[in-house]
Order: C-alpha cells, then sequence, then structure tokens
C-alpha cells in the first residue's frame, strides 16, 4: 500500500509505516503526478483535495489531520467512493488556549481588564463551545451567535450576531462555508463590522474569509485605532495582508491549533480511521507515545495582582502568543524573497497544552480560576 502523507503530520511514519510504505510531501504543492499511485492521501489544511488532485489515482481513502475541511472537496470523495476521516476537535483546547493567550497579551500590554467584559462568540462547534465554557466558568459574562444550534442547549446564552457585534471581545470560531443556510464567507464585512463599538477586542482564529479584511481596516480607521485585533487566519494565506499585520496587536500565521498535543492528536485520530476504515486493530500501545506530555509539569502560584495579571503570569509561563508574533514580524523583515508563511508553520516552536500542566497554589479561589481558565490544579 502506497501513502502520501503530509510532511507537516507528526507521527506519520510511526504511525502509518506498517500499513505500507509512507511518502512525505510538501502539502501545499502535492500535484495528481504525485498522488497519482497513491492508495492513502493523508493532508493538512494546505492541501486543496480536489478532482483535479485525484482523479484517476488509485486513491480510497482522505485522511486529514484537523477540524477545519473547507480544503476537502467532500461531494466529490462521496461520490466516487473515496473514504474520508477528519480530526474533529482535535486541537480545539490549542485554539482555545490561543484565545487566552491573546488576552493574557492585550492585558499585559495595555490593561485590558476582560474579565469584566461582555464576551460575544461566534461559532459554538468544538473549539466554540470550549471558548465559551471558559468564559462562563470564569464568571465571565458570554453569549454565543450560531444560528445551527440556537435554542439546541437551554443553558447556553445563544443569541443574535447583532448582539455578538456588541459585545468588548469577539471571539470567531465558525468555519469557512460558501453554501448552505448559513454561509459564512464574507460574513463580517461592512455592514456588520459597522456594530463593532470603539475598545472591541476581536480575535479571529477561524479561517481568514471569514472576515472582509477591507473592511475591518476600515473600521480600525474609523475608530482611529480604538480597536484591539489578534489574528491567526488570513484571507489569501500564505499571502498575509501586510497593512493589516501592521495595525494589528498580534499577527500570527494559522497556529492557533499548533499545540504539540493538538497536532499529535490530528494524527492519532485520522490513523483510528484508516485502521477502522482497513478493518485493522487499533494498536492503543501506539497512543502512550502518540500524544506528549508537557514540557513543564508544575507550576507554583503566589497570586500577586489582579486576576488578569495573575492569569497572564501562567498563562505565558506555558504559551506566550507574543512569541509567535515577534517571529512574523521578524521573519517578513527579513526574509522578503521566501514563502514566510509556511516557513514559519513549518519550523514551528512546539508549545504545549494549559491542561499539561498542574498549577499548584495555598489559595482556593486561585485554583478555581486556574481550572476555569483550563490548567490542572491543587491546593497545598
Ligand atoms: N486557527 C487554527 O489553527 C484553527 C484550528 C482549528 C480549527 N480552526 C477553524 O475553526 C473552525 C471551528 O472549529 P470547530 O472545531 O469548532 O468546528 P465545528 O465544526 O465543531 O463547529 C463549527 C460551528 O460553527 C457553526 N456555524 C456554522 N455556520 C455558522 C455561521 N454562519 N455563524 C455562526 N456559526 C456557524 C456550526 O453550527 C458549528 O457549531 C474550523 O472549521 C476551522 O476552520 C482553526
Ligand atoms: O483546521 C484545523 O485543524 C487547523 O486550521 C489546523 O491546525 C491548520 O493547520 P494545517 O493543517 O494547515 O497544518
Amino acid at each position: 500500500m502506497k501513502i502520501i502523507a503530509d510532511e507537516n503530520m507528526p507521527n506519520a511514519q510511526r504511525l502509518f509505516s506498517h500499513f505500507g510504505d509512507v511518502e512525505l510531501v510538501n502539502g501545499r504543492s502535492l500535484t495528481h503526478e504525485q498522488v497519482k499511485s497513491a492508495d492513502v492521501l493523508l493532508v493538512r489544511s494546505v492541501t486543496k483535495v480536489t478532482r483535479e488532485l485525484i482523479e484517476g489515482s488509485s486513491v480510497r481513502f482522505v485522511g486529514s489531520a484537523t477540524i477545519g475541511v473547507d480544503h476537502i472537496d467532500l461531494a466529490y470523495l462521496s461520490e466516487h467512493n473515496i473514504a474520508f476521516s477528519s480530526a474533529p476537535g482535535c486541537n480545539a483546547d490549542a485554539v482555545t488556549d490561543y484565545v487566552f493567550s491573546g488576552l493574557s497579551h492585550l492585558y499585559m500590554t495595555k490593561g485590558l481588564r476582560w474579565l469584566s467584559k461582555k464576551i460575544g462568540i461566534i461559532g459554538y462547534g468544538n473549539v466554540g463551545k470550549k471558548v465559551y465554557e471558559r468564559f462562563a466558568q470564569l464568571g465571565c459574562q458570554v453569549c454565543v451567535y450560531d444560528p445551527l444550534k440556537m435554542g439546541s442547549d437551554s443553558t447556553v446564552n445563544f443569541v443574535s450576531l447583532n448582539d455578538v457585534l456588541a459585545c468588548d471581545v469577539i471571539s470567531l470560531h465558525a468555519p469557512l462555508s460558501r453554501s448552505g443556510a448559513y454561509p459564512t464567507e464574507n460574513m463580517l464585512a461592512e455592514r456588520e463590522l459597522e456594530a463593532l463599538k470603539p475598545g472591541v477586542a476581536i480575535i479571529s482564529a477561524g479561517r481568514g474569509g471569514v472576515i472582509n479584511e477591507d473592511a475591518l481596516i476600515k473600521k480600525y480607521q474609523q475608530l482611529k485605532g480604538d480597536m484591539h485585533l489578534v489574528l491567526d487566519v488570513w484571507h489569501r494565506e500564505p499571502v498575509i495582508n501586510q497593512q493589516l499585520v501592521a495595525i494589528v496587536d498580534i499577527a500570527t500565521p494559522h497556529i492557533a491549533g499548533y499545540s504539540k498535543q493538538g497536532r499529535e492528536k490530528g494524527s492519532w485520530m485520522v490513523y483510528k480511521a484508516l485502521c477502522q476504515y482497513l478493518k485493522q486493530d487499533i494498536c492503543s500501545e501506539r497512543k502512550q507515545d502518540a500524544i506528549s506530555s508537557g514540557a513543564i509539569s508544575v507550576i507554583e502560584i503566589k497570586g500577586e495582582g489582579c486576576r488578569e495579571e495573575v492569569l497572564a503570569r501562567s498563562v505565558q509561563a506555558i504559551y506566550d502568543v507574543a512569541r509567535d508574533d515577534v517571529r512574523l514580524r521578524y521573519k517578513y523583515r527579513e526574509d522578503k524573497e521566501k514563502n514566510v508563511f509556511d516557513w514559519l508553520r513549518k519550523h514551528y516552536v512546539e508549545r504545549d497544552e494549559l491542561h499539561t500542566c498542574f498549577i499548584h497554589s495555598n489559595q482556593a479561589d486561585l485554583s478555581r480560576l486556574h481550572d476555569a481558565i483550563g490548567f490542572k490544579s491543587y491546593n497545598k
């Protein structure tokens, strides 16, 4: 069996080589020629799995080690009886950590007291739900817009899009879609952004095409820069709008989901799906090696300062989103000719998820706060 796998898929050789020959490839530039003799194709979000790529090939199974599936022509795969599996929720913790690291940065640099703000979320799927729950457990006033889930759970504060757009902090977690009753492409354009108020913080870690970048720049200018922006995803990746980069607080190269554990979980979920497709037993011993523990196991915390500061210190000890922003700005300045965006993603400096670390404190309220934001904690 021939397996083509994206070179950025962690553990690909280790997990898949007993099925057959694994060839690692650059997913962004993958061609039909490379794919045509493969039986199994394992991709990430940068490979457009279209008719052009796989028609006439021997591919019978496509796996994507990602949450998003907007790069896959699902209708084509199903019409041609090609099995497909993605990795729903694999990096939901990573993206949620990214959101709180972004807010921690806004507190540490600009004093944003986000815990007392009104929080609005767009999309209540695997990511949006986690983000919502962490805010709710932190005691924040939080609401969510998801027209497809509206009313599905009476304990959740579902609201209209306008209500979310009137919030102080807005976190975007909708998929990119071009059809259906509620397509998201360009869903936040000039008219919708009108509703934003001065001082709003926007965190965009879903897909780039959901927010109209020109309209966002215009709104920023209208508000005379009184806006906080944390952007991980961009309209024309891997090319990014440098005018936008120049005005945002945090610019990162689509790495919100790039925790070590999140990327490993993606590979593991696709491995399990392929075992199922091939009717082979899942080798659960492999899982122990497949998902790493964190590099820092315990943080001892005294808890001086306001709650945002206490949280920022511990969140940033595990993941400070500013490091990815600094790296991006530095690389774009130094290497203008190269594909900096993909280089940064390929050479990503590993980070762990918050839950891999215990918080040790002698104050019960600090433990609760840290549990709520995603750590594990225990009292002395
Ligand atoms: N930046 C990253 O690294 C990164 C990592 C993971 C996921 N993502 C993106 O985030 C998206 C969300 O992830 P997820 O795991 O929560 O996906 P999911 O499929 O579990 O949930 C998506 C949710 O969005 C809702 N939705 C659909 N159309 C909507 C609309 N018009 N308005 C509001 N909500 C709408 C759906 O009903 C669903 O509840 C993914 O599709 C992916 O594109 C980005
Ligand atoms: O949809 C996802 O899971 C994320 O966007 C994913 O982390 C993107 O990473 P990529 O597949 O491009 O390496």
